[in-house]
C-alpha cells in the first residue's frame, strides 16, 4: 500500500518527558523495546455507514466519530500485522461486493454491524474476527450469519474463528459483556491449536480461543472477551524481562493479573503465585494453567476480586507483580505497600515489579513508594513502545526494599547499610533462610538492595560492587 499519510515515529514524545521525569527521581529509564510495523496482533476497528449509506471501514479521526477508511490512512495500517489487513480488506471487501448487511449508522441508530474485533494468533497465522452487531439476537438481522458464512468460506485470510458480539446498545462502548452477547459461528477443529497440544479433555471449551504461546513456555487460552495485550512481540520482551526480574524460588502474588499472562510465566521457576483479577476471566486462567506441565499447575492459583479486596494475598510473599490499568495502583494497595508495620499484609514484601501502561499514575505511586522506603532496583526502569504511532509507553520498574518481615514471618532487625573499605565489602545476612540461600550462592533481595546503597555512597567500590551485585542479582534469574 502507498502512503497517503505521514510516516510514523517508532519512538512516542512521551519518551523524552518520561526520562526527564524519572531522570529527577535518580532513575536512569532505558528503552527496552519498540513497536515495529505489522507488530500489532489485536485490535477493533470501526464500521460506519458513510453519507450514501455504504459502510466505511476503518479508524475514527482524532476527535470525531467519522471513519477513515484503512486504506487511506497509514495510521489504520501499519501498525498491524499483515494478518489483520488482510481481514480488514477482506470485510471491506465483501461488504462492497453484497449490500446485505447493513453499516452502523450513529444518528439514526439504525444499522447492524458497527465494528469489528481482530486477534493473530501467531503460531497458525490466524485471525480470530468478531463482528459486533447492533442486534438484540442473530435472528434480529439473518444477514449477519449470511456475511459471516461467506467470509469464513473466503480462502484468504485465514480464519482462526468468527464471533459475534451483540450490543444492541446506543452506549458508546464497542463490546457487550452481557449474558449471551458472544456467540461463536464458526472455528477451525480446535485440537493441536497454536500448537498447544493437550488430550480431548484438555480441548474442551477452548473452541473458538486463541491460544497464545510465550517465550516462557506459557500458553494462554485467550477467548475474545479477554483483555489480551495488543503487540505480544513487545510484551514477549516485557515477561521475559520480568522473568529475569524474579529471583527463582520466590512467592509471589499479583494483582492485576487478567488471565494471568504474567503469573503462569513465572510459574516455571517461582515456589507458588497468587493471582488475583476484579473481572472473572476464570475460565480462560483454568484452561491456561492446564497448559502448564503438571508439577507447575498447583503452583498458581487465581481468586477473583479487586486489589483493595486481595491484599492479605500478600502475606508470605516476597515478590509482588502489578499491571494495573491506566489509572494506576488502588489507594488501599498504595497505601498497604507503603506500610511498612510488621502486621501489614505487604510487610513479607521485598521486590514489587511494576508494569505501568500509564505513566502519570506510575510517578504518581513510585513517587509514594519512594517516599515510604522503596528504591528502584539499579536506579533503572525500562521503557516499550507497544504502539507504533501512539503516546504511549508500557514501563517496567522494579522496585526493592529490606522487607520488615520475612516471607517466613520472621521480625527482621533493623540494619544500618555495611560498612565497607576501599577493597573490601560486608554484606549483611537477615536470618537463617537468608544465610542459607547466600551460602548457596543465590540471590536475597536483601543483598541487592545494601549493594546498592554502597554503590551510591562510594564511587571508588561501584566497580567491584557492580560485578558482585552482577553475580548474586543474575544468579538467580
Ligand atoms: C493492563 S491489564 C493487565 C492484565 C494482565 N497483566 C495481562 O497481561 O493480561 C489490567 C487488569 O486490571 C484489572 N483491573 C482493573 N481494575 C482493577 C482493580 N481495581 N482491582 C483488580 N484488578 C483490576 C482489569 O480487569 C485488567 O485485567
Amino acid at each position: 500500500r502507498t502512503s497517503r499519510c505521514c510516516s510514523m515515529s517508532a519512538v512516542p514524545g512521551l519518551l523524552a518527558e518520561a526520562t526527564a521525569q524519572l531522570a529527577e527521581r535518580g532513575v536512569e529509564l532505558r528503552l527496552g523495546s519498540t513497536a515495529t510495523p505489522g507488530s500489532r496482533t489485536s485490535s477493533r476497528i470501526a464500521v460506519r455507514a458513510g453519507p450514501d449509506g455504504a459502510a466505511m471501514v476503518g479508524m475514527f479521526k482524532a476527535g470525531t466519530h467519522e471513519v477513515v477508511p484503512c486504506e487511506a490512512d497509514e495510521r489504520c495500517y501499519l501498525p498491524h500485522h499483515p494478518l489483520i489487513n488482510d481481514a480488514v480488506a477482506a470485510v471491506a471487501g465483501e461488504l462492497r461486493a453484497s449490500a446485505e448487511l447493513s453499516a452502523y449508522d450513529e444518528s439514526s441508530l439504525r444499522g447492524t454491524l458497527r465494528y469489528l474485533q481482530l486477534s493473530v494468533e501467531r503460531s497458525s497465522d490466524t485471525v480470530q474476527l468478531t463482528l459486533v452487531a447492533n442486534a438484540p439476537s442473530l435472528a434480529a438481522d439473518p444477514a449477519l450469519a449470511q456475511f459471516a458464512l461467506r467470509l469464513w468460506r473466503l480462502r484468504a485470510p485465514r480464519w482462526h474463528s468468527i464471533w459475534v458480539n451483540l450490543n444492541p446498545t446506543s452506549v458508546n462502548n464497542i463490546l457487550s459483556y452481557e449474558p449471551d452477547a458472544w456467540q461463536l459461528l464458526h472455528a477451525r477443529d480446535p485440537r493441536g491449536l497454536g500448537g498447544g497440544g493437550g488430550d480431548g479433555d484438555r480441548d474442551a471449551g477452548r473452541d473458538g480461543c486463541l491460544v497464545e504461546r510465550f517465550p516462557s513456555g506459557a500458553a494462554f487460552v485467550l477467548p475474545p472477551w479477554v483483555f489480551r495485550q495488543a503487540n505480544l512481540y513487545a510484551f514477549d520482551a516485557i515477561v521475559g524481562a520480568l522473568r529475569r526480574a524474579v529471583p527463582a524460588g520466590s512467592r509471589v502474588v499479583e494483582w492485576y493479573a487478567g488471565v494471568g499472562v504474567l503469573g503462569l510465566s513465572l510459574a516455571p521457576s517461582v515456589a507458588w503465585v497468587r493471582c488475583s483479577d476484579l473481572n472473572p476471566p476464570y475460565a480462560a486462567f483454568e484452561a491456561s494453567r492446564d497448559l502448564l506441565p503438571k508439577g507447575e499447575r498447583a503452583r498458581v492459583t487465581y481468586a477473583v476480586g479487586g486489589a483493595a479486596e486481595r491484599l492479605d494475598d500478600a502475606r508470605g510473599a516476597d515478590v509482588a507483580v502489578v499491571d494495573p490499568p491506566r489509572k494506576g495502583l488502588d489507594d488501599a494497595l498504595l497505601a498497604a505497600l507503603c506500610d511498612a508495620r510488621a502486621d501489614g499484609p505487604c510487610a513479607s514484601l521485598g521486590t514489587l515489579a511494576y508494569i505501568s501502561c500509564g505513566f502519570p499514575a506510575l510517578v504518581r505511586d513510585a513517587d509514594a513508594l519512594l517516599a515510604s522506603g522503596w528504591r528502584v532496583r539499579r536506579q533503572r526502569a525500562e521503557a516499550h513502545v507497544l504502539f507504533l504511532g501512539a503516546n504511549h509507553l508500557e514501563t517496567l520498574c522494579v522496585f526493592e526494599r529490606e522487607a520488615p518481615v520475612g516471607p517466613d514471618g520472621a521480625k527482621q532487625d533493623a540494619q544500618e547499610p555495611p560498612r565497607s573499605s576501599a577493597n573490601s565489602i560486608q554484606i549483611p545476612l537477615y536470618g537463617r533462610r537468608r544465610t542459607a540461600r547466600l551460602a548457596l550462592g543465590l540471590d536475597t533481595n536483601a543483598v541487592c538492595v545494601w549493594v546498592e546503597a554502597l554503590a551510591a555512597q562510594n564511587v571508588l567500590l561501584k566497580q567491584q560492587i557492580e560485578a558482585l551485585r552482577q553475580m548474586l542479582c543474575d544468579a538467580s534469574m
